[in-house]
């Protein structure tokens, strides 16, 4: 472990988020030990006084190392590959790390935000369930068409060649959950496809799956 003989890291997280799904391979791709802290979103937990002390935003995932507390996905995933730099998360080759950061801005802000559950709940309570599907998929699918665009020249066995960095930890959990949870048709996206493939045979990513944390339910 990279951390063995250290506290203990903890990792406020929920099965089913694509956020906190991110940080999971990060940590388990380092070797990090951690302790999983179950944040029931459907339940309202990220709402709860003593969680927002820990997170303002009433998100997950928030990361507490000792006495440093990091919330958002991105911020946790960018000190954990300074903290420990093994395997590296950025490639040298600087047009390379420029798609990394292109692709993890996509699903960052260009699709995450738009299948937020605070949103679809607003989408179904205002105006109806119809309308909250056809948001979600306009979301993805505009997504996946930038990110197939930008990744058909450059991709290998994962999105930036056959090494693991930090677009497939973002590709990973939106992949996973726009087939496994909004029904997405991936024909369209051949190179995510192929890359959602690769990242399933591999137990890094396997381990950090939703229906794979001890918070998930028994059947999904
Ligand atoms: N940019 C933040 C977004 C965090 C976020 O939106 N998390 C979702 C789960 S993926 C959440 O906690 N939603 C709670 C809610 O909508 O009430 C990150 O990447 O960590």
């Amino acid at each position: 472990m990279a951390n063995s003989g250290a506290e203990k890291l903890k990792l406020y997280s929920y099965w089913r988020s694509s956020c906190a799904h991110r940080v999971r391979i990060a940590l388990t791709l380092k070797g990090i030990d951690y302790e999983y802290i179950p944040v029931n979103l459907l339940k309202g937990d990220q709402f709860d006084p003593d969680f927002k002390k820990i997170n303002p935003m009433g998100t997950v995932p928030a990361l507490v190392d000792g006495g440093v507390v990091i919330n958002d996905s991105f911020a946790i995933i960018m000190y954990l590959d300074e903290k420990y730099p093994e395997p590296p998360l950025l490639p040298r080759d600087l047009h390379k790390r420029a798609v990394n950061y292109q692709a993890m801005s996509i699903v960052l802000s260009g699709i995450q935000p738009h299948q937020n559950l605070a949103v679809i709940r607003y989408i179904e309570e205002k105006v109806n369930a119809e309308e909250k599907t056809s948001w979600v998929n306009n979301a993805i699918n505009k997504g996946f068409t930038a990110l197939e665009k930008l990744l058909v020249s450059c991709a290998g066995k994962h999105a930036t060649g056959d090494e693991i960095y930090l677009a497939d930890l973002f590709l990973a959990p939106q992949i996973h959950g726009a087939i496994n949870r909004f029904q997405i048709n991936m024909e369209p996206y051949p190179t995510l496809a192929k890359c959602y493939e690769s990242y399933n045979d591999l137990p890094v990513f396997q381990n950090a799956l939703p229906e794979k944390q001890p918070d998930a339910p028994s059947t999904i």
